[in-house]
């Protein structure tokens, strides 16, 4: 489906759901989502009887309706940190820890991305995969390769689909066949992908280019530091791993003695700006948060990556108290889904085995402050997300003066009992959500968290333009 696609004036009848802080989830299930043509949202009802829609909206009497049936729109989530190279290893892990899995897994198969090619097949069908998720903006990190890192933002702008798009920069601690040769040439194949982006999206409004570091052990202080630099002159944002393994963290003490922690290595680099985007941040000392607070840096949680590759369980509730803003992150492959429902799932799941911790004889019982509820995980999907990749006031929620960045949900009804052909004809079809017709507005939605996936996701827009949809979708 191409973006070229026009965006008309558009009302989305019917029930939606949507965070509006970390706490609540609020669902209305009589809605109206008035979008115009620059796909921005300019009415939001949520009590209006059917009869009553086109006069009530006045100057909208020749819109499109576009109906949610049987399930409810929500907003397009956000993946705040994922490698579309890796795709093809979805699954790919084994036993592996980090360091380990880099070496046997992530390298070889990312160092063949010189193969235009290959890069074309593999990132086209990774964009349409995290599309058909409900994946409306992406962080994307790449390879050394500019040309293929170029053609990951060709194909996010074609099909519509919001990324930030890096260049991933390595100049030591990696095999020879895919190294950056110096750091003058990681800063300057940064600064070409940079530019490159740049002129294929002026306004930034699809794509937007990001530094990318790979993590501290990957990268020489020089390099890190060439990198800040280039990050202050192109006020662009930046993406790296951060605390994600206690075996890197020994690393990166050895490799850099004279820091305080991981943590202040980037900050000794200038990398630590309201724009930088940690990925994993399981291990850091609380010096270390109050740090990245300070900052304004954000955090990408990333709960089935860190269980596939046993890094640990990232104290995610408690980062909240502290105040630190965070999104989910599919990280594929480190993590095994391209789904940021799956992560949200990962999320509430990890916040389970924080609070069910070791018990000791000084904290025998759970910690139920540690758990996450259905609706903060899915704030950190949508709302938390938007602020990772600095867009909280354009995506994230439905208020009037939001852009429609959307996915509608459908579920499955199971037939009454005589009804063969079932509510929607052919067995399955309703994907694996079974609805019996008692749940609730609420119950809906838990049972589409808990077990839902792409087969519910019938249709999905990015600013008004329908970027993805199923045969299932109706208009
Ligand atoms: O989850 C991860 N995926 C990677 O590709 C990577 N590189 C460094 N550290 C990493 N962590
Ligand atoms: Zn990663």
């Amino acid at each position: 489906m191409a973006a070229s696609s026009p965006v008309s004036k558009t009302i989305y009848l019917g029930p939606f759901a949507h965070c509006v802080t970390l706490a609540e989830l609020e669902i209305c299930e009589k809605g109206v989502i008035g979008v115009d043509e620059q796909g921005v949202i300019r009415f939001v009802e949520k009590e209006v009887e059917i009869e009553d829609l086109r006069a009530k909206f006045e100057g909208w009497e020749d819109a499109n309706v576009v109906e949610a049936r049987n399930g409810f729109f929500f907003p397009g989530f956000i993946d705040t940190h994922t490698h579309a190279p890796q795709h093809p290893n979805t699954g790919l892990f084994g036993k592996t820890t980090l360091l380990d899995w880099l070496d046997t897994y992530t390298f070889p198969l990312e160092s063949s991305f010189s193969s235009i090619d290959k890069a074309s097949r593999i990132y086209t069908n990774f964009v349409s995969r995290t599309l058909s998720h409900g994946t409306t903006t992406c962080a994307y990190f790449a390879t050394r390769h500019v040309e293929a890192t170029n053609l990951l933002a060709d194909i996010c702008l074609a099909r519509g689909q919001r990324a930030l798009v890096g260049r991933v920069c390595m100049d030591r601690l990696s095999p020879d066949y895919y190294r950056d040769e110096s750091v003058e040439r990681a800063v300057r194949d940064s600064q070409a992908c940079i530019d490159y982006v740049r002129s294929i999206d002026a306004a930034g409004s699809i794509v937007r280019p990001i530094i990318t570091p790979r993590f501290a052990p990957s990268c020489t202080a020089p390099c890190l530091a060439g990198l800040g630099k280039l990050a202050q002159e192109t006020d662009a944002f930046i993406q790296t791993h951060v605390s994600e393994n206690t075996s890197e963290c020994e690393l990166v003490k050895e490799l850099f003695p004279d820091s305080a922690s991981y943590t202040h290595v980037y900050e000794e680099a200038a990398l630590l700006t309201p724009k930088t985007i940690l990925a994993h941040a399981i291990h850091l000392s609380p010096e270390e948060r109050k740090l990245i607070k300070e900052r304004g840096s954000k955090i990408s949680h990333c709960p089935a990556s860190n269980t596939a590759l046993t890094s640990g369980c990232c104290p995610v509730r408690e980062l909240l108290n502290e105040g630190l803003t965070i999104g989910l992150g599919t990280d594929v492959s480190g993590g095994f889904s391209p789904s940021i429902l799956e992560e949200v799932r990962h999320a509430i799941w990890t916040s389970r085995f924080v609070a069910m911790g070791t018990p000791t004889a000084s904290t025998p019982t759970l910690n139920n402050a540690a758990k996450l509820s259905t609706a903060e995980a899915l704030y950190l999907a949508t709302r938390g997300g938007a602020a990772v990749v600095g867009l909280e006031d354009q995506v994230g929620g439905f208020e009037v003066g939001k852009q429609f960045d959307a996915q509608m949900i459908q579920l499955g009804s199971v037939p009454e009992e005589g009804d063969r052909e079932g509510a929607f004809g052919e067995e399955g079809a309703g994907g694996p959500v079974d609805l019996f017709g008692f749940e609730s507005a609420e119950e809906k939605v838990e049972k589409w968290v808990y077990s839902g996936d792409d087969r519910n996701c019938v249709a999905v827009w990015v600013r008004g333009r329908l970027v993805h949809k199923t045969a299932r979708y109706k208009a």
